[in-house]
Parts: structure tokens; C-alpha cells; sequence
């Protein structure tokens, strides 16, 4: 069960100058009605995502329980939208204390940043580790950087074995990566082309690290399916999820001014959920001077840090909470307490999580701030990939609301060839040049 509760965006609640009034939402129904007719033509290209929900499984089962019988360490080296999904659907399903306890423990190297390289390493046993090359591209810096290292470890270390100590996850043609798994024969599995990073999770790229870690993917899978029968079936946007939010956002930021859009979840095990959310929503729609921020904030931890800006702060802010019923854990706090703290008596942690999301929820709508809600009442496989599955689709929906490209990222080229061109990478030479333009220095204070 997921339920939106978009009551605290509404003008009625918060007034015509944040909120929204119904014949706002109206003005867009005939736009929101092309954008689906476009939606569903275009399920075998750009939002062939919404088609991942019905793939066969098996061969990535096989392998997990493989990976399973005869590894103690699955490291996923990738990047962005190859390995935000995999922390994400980690974290939310199985925790923060699973690799304390079980195995195959999960580890990602993402950065090139060499001291969480080396502790990372400091935690395995090599022999004892397979590792998950993922990248669309194939040829992510980081990535591949992170990878020749391992790579040439591997090597060194096992000769006649490393290749069975590798998995390669990336586009099916195009890339260094596939033609050097097909050069050296090391497994390799597809990313569909039609599949951009941020909206792979639900590819090999996500599923074969959550089935190694013992989640059930098809479980995931029958999550999203729901939420695509949901939102294939209706443009009436009231009635689907991902317009609902997707039109709400864009109304907020396009007419109200909310260029920000805060995600605060009330149960920690979504955090890595919100790292994933801010990629998707930041990198698809921050395009041609559109798009809105997305800032992260924990309840209750964010309430003791940023509350105080959103309430008092620039009124340039809609807040979606994120609240989970049924904690699979829960204490009581005693009854015998001293009079100054004697109104906790009785309460759990979970219910004293849920009032303070309450307070908050009525401190924002008391300053005005948009907010909605959005409960589930566990937080399961099913649950997660209707979530998943909605907040993709929003995203692509919402792009095309802008009438920009949400699928790629030109923006993010220009640093990377400014870096190429600084490692001296062939073909890069003008890049340097201009970079060395760039990079004035000229006021700095030094202590
Ligand atoms: O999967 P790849 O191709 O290695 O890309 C990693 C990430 O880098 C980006 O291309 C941005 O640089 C993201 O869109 C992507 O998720």
C-alpha cells in the first residue's frame, strides 16, 4: 500500500500564493492527456523503464545464487545512476547492519577517492571477491579507473582464476567495456540500450547485487508491474501517481517559485533512496534553466539542522515526507521517569518518530510550505519498486511537462573533458588549453 496525501499543496490549505487551486491541476489536463498518449508510444524507447518490470529474471537468479555458494565479497564498482540504485535497494531491504552479519557482504566503490579505495579493500579477501564492473557508457572515469586497479590486483594475484572474478554489467554493443569483456571472456550482462544510468536500477545493473544479497527481486518486480498498471491505465492525473507528483512539483517550481524540492523521509532505511531520487530528479530536469533542486533531509535528524530554513528561510521550498507504517523493530520507553521527561512514558520510538513527523508536517503548513506525504505501510521489495517505478515515471513526465530532453545529460561532459584533457588524454588538447583559461586563480586568501 502506497498513499499520497497531497492536502498541505493545496491553496485551500496553504493559500493561492504556495498552493495549489483544482482548476490549476485542470489548465493541465489536456496537456497531461498528450503526454501520456506520448508515454505509452514511447515504451520501447525513452521510457522503455517502464517495460523492465515484465523481464524474465531467471538468468540473473542463476547467477546470484551462484555468486552465493561460492563468494564471500560482491564489490560493485560503478558510479551515479551504477551504483546509487544498488546502495539504495541494499539499505532499504536489508539495512544498515547486513554486511556486520551476513554474506556476501556488499561493498561499492564508487569515487577515486584512494582512501575509501583502500579501506574498502582493507575489508575483503580478494580470493574470496567477485566484482561487478557496471557502466552504461562503458568508459566512466571513475569507474574505469577504479576498475585497471582490480583488475591488474586480480591478475597478479590468481593468474589462471581472475577471470571468474569478474562480471561485467554494461550496454550490449557501444563501450570499452564490452568489447574487453568480449576480448578476454569474462561474463558480461546487458544494460538495455534504450536504458539510461539513472533509470537502470531495475536492469541487471541493480538486480544482481539485491539477489545476491538475498532480496527478492521478482518481488520488486511485481511492486513496479502494479505501478505500471496504475499509471499506464489513466491520465486523469488525481487518479496516477507519478502525474500527481510530477505535475504537482512542476506547478510548485513553475508558478509558485519552489525551485527546491526537499525529500524527507521519517525511517532511515530510505536515506540512500533520497541520494538515488536526487540524481534522477537533478540530472533529468535541470536543463535550459528549468528544473529544481533537490536538497535531502532526514526526519527527525533534519528537524535539529534544516528546519529552521524551511520554515523561516526563502519560501522557495516543497517538501515531500516519506512515512513507513510498520517498523520491524521497535522499544519502549519506560514508565518510571522523572517529571521533567514524564510525557514520553509509554511511548515507543517508533510512535514518538511518527508525532514528531506530524509536528513537523503541521510547523511547515502553519509557514505556508507545500508539503505532501507519502505513507507505505512497509517497507518491503513490493513497496519499493512501486516507489521506484513511480518516481522514474514522474521524472520522465515531468521532463516532458519542461519539454526538454529528461534522458540525457550534456551538462555533465564539459568537466569530465576538462579533466581528460588535464590527464592528457588524446584528442583533449584544445580542452587543456581552454581549462588553463578557465582556472584564473587570481583572488585566493591563503592562512
Ligand atoms: O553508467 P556510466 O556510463 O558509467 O555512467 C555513470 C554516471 O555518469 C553519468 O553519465 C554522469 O556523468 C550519469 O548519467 C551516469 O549514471
Amino acid at each position: 500500500m502506497i498513499k499520497i496525501d497531497y492536502t498541505n499543496v493545496m491553496a485551500k490549505i496553504i493559500g493561492e500564493k504556495d498552493g495549489i487551486i483544482p482548476q490549476e491541476f485542470d489548465e493541465y489536463n489536456h496537456i497531461v492527456h498528450e503526454i501520456h498518449e506520448k508515454i505509452l508510444k514511447e515504451k520501447d524507447t525513452h521510457f522503455y523503464f517502464t517495460k523492465l518490470p515484465y523481464q524474465d529474471t531467471q538468468e540473473i537468479k542463476t547467477l546470484a545464487k551462484e555468486i552465493r555458494e561460492n563468494f564471500d565479497y560482491f564489490v560493485v564498482i560503478g558510479i551515479g545512476g551504477s551504483a546509487l540504485g544498488n546502495q539504495m535497494i541494499q539499505e532499504a531491504i536489508n539495512g544498515f547492519n547486513y554486511n556486520n552479519f551476513e554474506f556476501p557482504k556488499l561493498y561499492i566503490l564508487d569515487n577515486v577517492d584512494p582512501e575509501k579505495f583502500g579501506n574498502i579493500l582493507d575489508l575483503i579477501d580478494i580470493r574470496k571477491t567477485i566484482f561487478n564492473v557496471i557502466t552504461k557508457s562503458g568508459s566512466t572515469v571513475e569507474t574505469m579507473a577504479n576498475f585497471a586497479i582490480i583488475y591488474t590486483t586480480l591478475k597478479e594475484l590468481l593468474p589462471e582464476t581472475y577471470k571468474n572474478h569478474l562480471i561485467f554489467t554494461t550496454d550490449p554493443e557501444k563501450g570499452f567495456l564490452r568489447k574487453f569483456g568480449q576480448l578476454e571472456g569474462i561474463k558480461t550482462l546487458d544494460i538495455p540500450p534504450a536504458v539510461g544510468g539513472r533509470f537502470s536500477v531495475l536492469t541487471s545493473v541493480g538486480l544482481l547485487s539485491a539477489a545476491v544479497c538475498g532480496i527478492d527481486i521478482d518481488a520488486l518486480l511485481e511492486g513496479a508491474k502494479k505501478a505500471d498498471k496504475i499509471c499506464s491505465k489513466t491520465s486523469i492525473v488525481i487518479e496516477n501517481p507519478a502525474y500527481l507528483i510530477g505535475l504537482i512539483h512542476y506547478i510548485a517550481a513553475e508558478k509558485k517559485g519552489k525551485s527546491i524540492s526537499v525529500m524527507m523521509p521519517y525511517f532511515e532505511r530510505l536515506s540512500s533512496f533520497v541520494d538515488w531520487y536526487r540524481q534522477l530528479w537533478a540530472e533529468s530536469l535541470g536543463k535550459q534553466g528549468y528544473g529544481q533542486t533537490p536538497v535531502k533531509a532526514i526526519g527527525t535528524i533534519d528537524q535539529h539542522s534544516q528546519i529552521q530554513l524551511f520554515r523561516e528561510g526563502p519560501k522557495d521550498k516543497i517538501v515531500t515526507f516519506i512515512q513507513v507504517e510498520k517498523s520491524l523493530r521497535d522499544f519502549k520507553i519506560p514508565s518510571d521517569l522523572p517529571p521533567e521527561i514524564s510525557y514520553l512514558s509509554g511511548y515507543t520510538l517508533k510512535e514518538i518518530l511518527d508525532m514528531e513527523l506530524l509536528g513537523t508536517r503541521a510547523a511547515l503548513t502553519k509557514s505556508k510550505v507545500p508539503n505532501l506525504t507519502i505513507t507505505i505501510d512497509e517497507l518491503n521489495p513490493y513497496n519499493l519498486g512501486m516507489l521506484i517505478y513511480i518516481y522514474e515515471l514522474a521524472t520522465g513526465f515531468t521532463g516532458y511537462l519542461y519539454k526538454i530532453n529528461p534522458f540525457d545529460q550534456p551538462a555533465v561532459e564539459e568537466g569530465k573533458n576538462f579533466a581528460y584533457g588535464l590527464m592528457g588524454r588524446k584528442g583533449y588538447e584544445e580542452k587543456l588549453r581552454e581549462f588553463k583559461e578557465l582556472n584564473r586563480q587570481e583572488f585566493i586568501l591563503e592562512l
